[in-house]
């Protein structure tokens, strides 16, 4: 029997791009006689809510996601945070950035992206990171990854810049972090970071960019770490050290290039591992799935968890 697809839209989420396409699929579901029905998110937090409350009353039920990064952050939230309930997920990228889709290999068409769950025989666990952090008293659950330094600087910027706003109007808001780039290569100093996990404690005097990820994708798009897995148990560490501008612009090009043949330099520092430790003693930003995390020291424990997905 196949099973019931609860879909959670997010109508704001790439300028609109979700609620241009939920008719289309709609009008999928209805002449393929699929059992479906819906909710709309209303507000920021809104996904976190609709999520818990649907899977505690529908265990078995298939909660499908419209939406980008952000609405899925909610969702495994929703699941996650207090107590665990147990609910399957599915997703349809509808964001600017669908880095998590990447990571999944999950189509970008959503209409494709809808055929993929409805022909999906049974869900598969991927991973997904905890993290506490002492100095925000804070503790939730990520899909994609948390950076601190340069990747949280672009953030800062994109989100208190007007270009944003202007460029997803045109959906091109990925511009924005590119356009951001060189503001943030400016305003973000190097900072000592120290890192605890069990192959060990390391110190880098000089970490510029340091991103725990859980696939091989960040910024929309650009490939951090590609032997990143989101289902091998572990966490993905990735620490740039800076010494200069000019060799980290040469590394940050060999990322976007083919072949991501930075991940040869020696200022590229990876670790994988299930549990990790970072402390930075300065106030640095931070950023969790893109949504700002503050400007603050870090004391930040990870581990990892895992979700059931239908892809
Ligand atoms: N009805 C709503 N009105 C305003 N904001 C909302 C509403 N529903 C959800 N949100 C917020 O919209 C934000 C953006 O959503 P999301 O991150 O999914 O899209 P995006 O930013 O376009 O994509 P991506 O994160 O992939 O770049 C989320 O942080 C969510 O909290």
């Amino acid at each position: 029997m196949s099973p019931h697809y609860h879909f959670i839209i997010n109508p704001v989420a790439g300028s609109e791009h979700a609620k241009i396409v939920w008719p289309k699929l709609r009008q999928i579901l209805q002449t393929r006689n699929i059992s479906y029905s819906f909710d709309e998110s209303r507000y920021p937090g809104h996904t976190e809510k609709l999520c818990r409350q649907y899977a505690l009353n529908h265990p078995q039920a298939v909660i499908v996601l419209l939406g980008g990064d952000g609405t899925l952050h909610e969702a495994v939230n929703g699941l996650h945070k207090e107590t665990k309930v147990s609910a399957t997920l599915a997703y349809i990228p509808c964001g600017s950035g669908n880095d998590f889709a990447r990571g999944l290999s999950i189509p970008a068409d959503p209409v494709k992206a809808l055929d993929r769950i409805l022909a999906a025989k049974a869900p598969r666990l991927v991973d997904i990171g905890h993290y506490t952090e002492k100095f925000r008293n804070e503790s939730a659950f990520f899909t994609n990854n948390i950076g601190i330094g340069f990747d949280a600087q672009i953030v800062y910027l994109t989100n208190h810049s007007p270009l944003k706003k202007w460029l997803n109007k045109y959906h091109l808001g990925f511009l924005s972090y590119a356009a951001l780039f060189f503001k943030a290569l400016k305003k973000q100093p190097t900072f000592k970071l120290e890192v605890t996990s069990p192959k060990g404690h390391q110190v880098f005097e000089q970490a510029f960019l340091c991103t725990t990820t859980n696939h091989p994708y960040f910024g929309g798009g650009v490939n951090l770490m590609p032997t990143a897995k989101i289902n091998d148990g572990k966490l993905d560490l990735v620490v740039i050290e800076k010494k200069r501008t000019w060799p980290f612009l040469r590394l940050f090009l060999l990322m976007i290039l083919p072949g991501h043949f930075h991940i040869f330099s020696r200022r590229v520092h990876h670790l994988q591992a299930p549990k990790l430790k970072l402390a930075v003693s300065s106030a640095e930003h931070g950023q969790a799935d893109g949504e700002e995390m503050g400007t603050k020291p870090f004391e930040i424990s990870f581990s990892i968890n895992q979700q059931a997905f239908l892809y």
